[in-house]
């Protein structure tokens, strides 16, 4: 609990309007959730503008309104520039910055963050440090799994959860950060000390518009790592230095960098990758040392999402015996490269490649190894960069025998229209369309000649299906597994 301009002290510049102090139970952004000395912030959407909703925030208990405007409600108000970024702020605050009592590991890049953020939980967990993870897929601690909307969450839960993380004893948390998220202010305030960045490449164009807008939302983590709240600390930014944003992220931090790659000038180098079926091997080179690394999980990009993972460890104190036994346990994440495990000839993998780049990275990794046909089941999410449709259907064409094009999450956008804008990719005729995505799994399945790879691209670990404004079950892997069934 806090006094509302106690709390508002925090603030680098606002106006009060109003005569009372009141004390502030809460705090919210969605009046449909609001109690009694509730404080409610004003935060205006891209579906609609949260000031609409002061009045009925009051009308449900709120004790003061944080808004970007004067609105007429009898409760004090803090009239702010951005009340997004406000709210982070202020949500630090009032749950006593939780985030500088833990070391903070901030994963950002296009693809990758996940399985970055998984390699580097086993790497500090096996070393006994008690660590979160928060991402995509969930967010996790101590024996709590919760379910999130966002991969990086509104400031309030993000918050809300350091909060209940510190209380409960984590030491660590590492979490993927989006660029909708540091656009959005959803991490501001949060007191990184180590800054991940994995690779760009094309997605979210719908949103950010052009790369370089998007690039600069990604290297706001960078920019904004050393801001924080800690003292006597040293933050450290780890960076992908064969990507081609490095130069750019380089440039918008003022904290001491570790590099990684395949470069000869990266401080965390893979030598002698080799990559195989089931797995990668190399040798970490630090300076003039070598330590061998060995993964269970295959594919040139796995080398660079274990190279960050080592790397983050590393400067997050973990000795490097440590990060080379737990890379080697690790068996892999869901729903990246995830073979659905059967006796039959034909071979089924479950990926979450839904941008250009790692549809060609995946595949050209099943090309490698395959013994008979690739064929591909793929689709693009609705309400998503419309670009990458071409992109992606052009990649599969290009990489595979046949391709099955098929719905993604169609969202509120037609199905046929999303799959019409992917075939205006693709020059051949080897493909068919079939708007039912279990159907083009078992299509896949039955067509199937022996020792083919069948790629089900796009949903990964996803358990379900948005069509229109509904949420179906839906699980790539279990409709593969069926289909398998049926044939053999
Ligand atoms: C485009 C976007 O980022 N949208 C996010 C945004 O929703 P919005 O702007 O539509 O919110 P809104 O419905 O207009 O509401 C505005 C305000 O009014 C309030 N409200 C609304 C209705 C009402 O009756 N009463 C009320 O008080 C809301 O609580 C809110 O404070 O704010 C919501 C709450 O924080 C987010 O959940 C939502 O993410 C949606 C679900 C989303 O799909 N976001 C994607 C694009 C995204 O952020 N993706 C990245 C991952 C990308 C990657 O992995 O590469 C992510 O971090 O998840
Ligand atoms: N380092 C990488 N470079 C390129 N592609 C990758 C890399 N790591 C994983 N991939 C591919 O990208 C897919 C998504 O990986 P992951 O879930 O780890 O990324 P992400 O950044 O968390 O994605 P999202 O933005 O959806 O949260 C994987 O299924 C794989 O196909
Ligand atoms: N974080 C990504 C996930 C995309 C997954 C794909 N299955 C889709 O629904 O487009 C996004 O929200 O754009
Ligand atoms: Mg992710």
């Amino acid at each position: 609990m806090f006094e509302l301009k106690e709390l508002a002290g925090c603030l680098p510049a606002y106006k009060f309007i109003g005569k009372s102090n009141p004390t502030i139970n809460d705090l919210a952004m969605d009046n449909r959730e609001v109690k009694k000395g509730d404080l409610f912030f004003c935060i205006e959407g891209f579906t609609v503008d949260g000031h609409d909703f002061a009045a009925k925030a009051v009308e449900a208990g709120a004790a003061a309104i944080v808004a970007e405007r004067e609105l007429p409600v009898n409760v004090p108000m803090i009239i702010v520039r951005d009340s997004k970024r406000a709210m982070a702020i202020m949500a630090a605050h009032f749950y006593r910055l939780p985030s500088s009592a833990m070391h903070m590991i901030g994963v950002t890049g296009t693809n990758g963050k996940t399985t970055t953020t998984h390699l580097i939980h086993r790497i500090l967990s096996d070393y006994a440090m008690e660590t979160s993870i928060i991402g995509t897929m969930y967010m996790k601690y101590k024996n709590k799994e919760i379910k999130v909307k966002n991969t990086t969450p509104d400031s309030l839960t993000l918050q809300k959860a350091f909060s209940d993380m510190a209380t409960e004893g984590v030491e660590a948390v590492t979490m993927e950060v989006s660029s909708h998220a540091l656009e959005l202010g959803r991490v501001h305030g949060v007191d990184f000390n180590v800054g991940v960045f994995t690779n760009l490449t094309q997605d979210h164009l719908d949103y950010h518009k052009t790369m370089d807008n998007y690039a600069r939302a990604k290297g706001l983590l960078f920019s904004q790592l050393g801001n924080g709240y800690k003292e006597n600390h040293q933050n450290i930014a780890v960076l992908n230095i064969d990507d081609p944003y490095f130069d750019l992220i380089e440039t918008m931090t003022a904290v001491p960098i570790i590099t990684y790659g395949m470069d000869e000038k990266a401080d965390f180098r893979a030598t002698e990758v080799n990559i195989h079926e089931s797995g990668t091997d190399f040798q970490l080179c630090m300076g003039n040392r070598i330590y061998p690394v060995q993964l269970k999980m295959t594919g040139r990009f796995s080398v660079y999402n274990a190279l960050a993972a080592a790397a983050a460890s590393y400067a997050s104190g973990v000795p490097i015996q440590t990060i080379q036994e737990s890379l080697a346990a690790i068996q892999g994440v869901a729903g990246r490269f995830e073979k659905v495990d059967t006796d039959a000839s034909v071979h089924v993998i479950v990926d979450y490649a839904h941008t250009p780049d790692s549809l060609e990275n995946v595949l050209e990794t099943v090309r490698e190894f395959a013994k008979g046909k690739v064929s591909v089941v793929v689709g693009c999410g609705g309400d998503r960069d419309r670009t990458k449709r071409p992109k992606m259907a052009a990649i599969a064409e290009k990489l595979s025998d046949y391709v099955y094009l098929t719905s993604d999450n169609p969202r509120s956008e037609d199905p046929e229209e999303i799959l019409n804008e992917m075939k205006s990719g693709m020059a051949h005729n080897n493909y068919s369309m079939i708007l039912s995505r279990k159907e083009a799994i078992f299509e896949a399945v039955k067509n199937a000649e022996e020792d083919e790879v069948i790629l089900i691209a796009g949903k990964g670990h996803e358990t379900y299906q948005i069509i229109g404004d509904q949420t179906f079950d839906f699980d790539d892997r279990l409709v593969a597994k069926e289909a398998l069934k049926e044939r053999y």
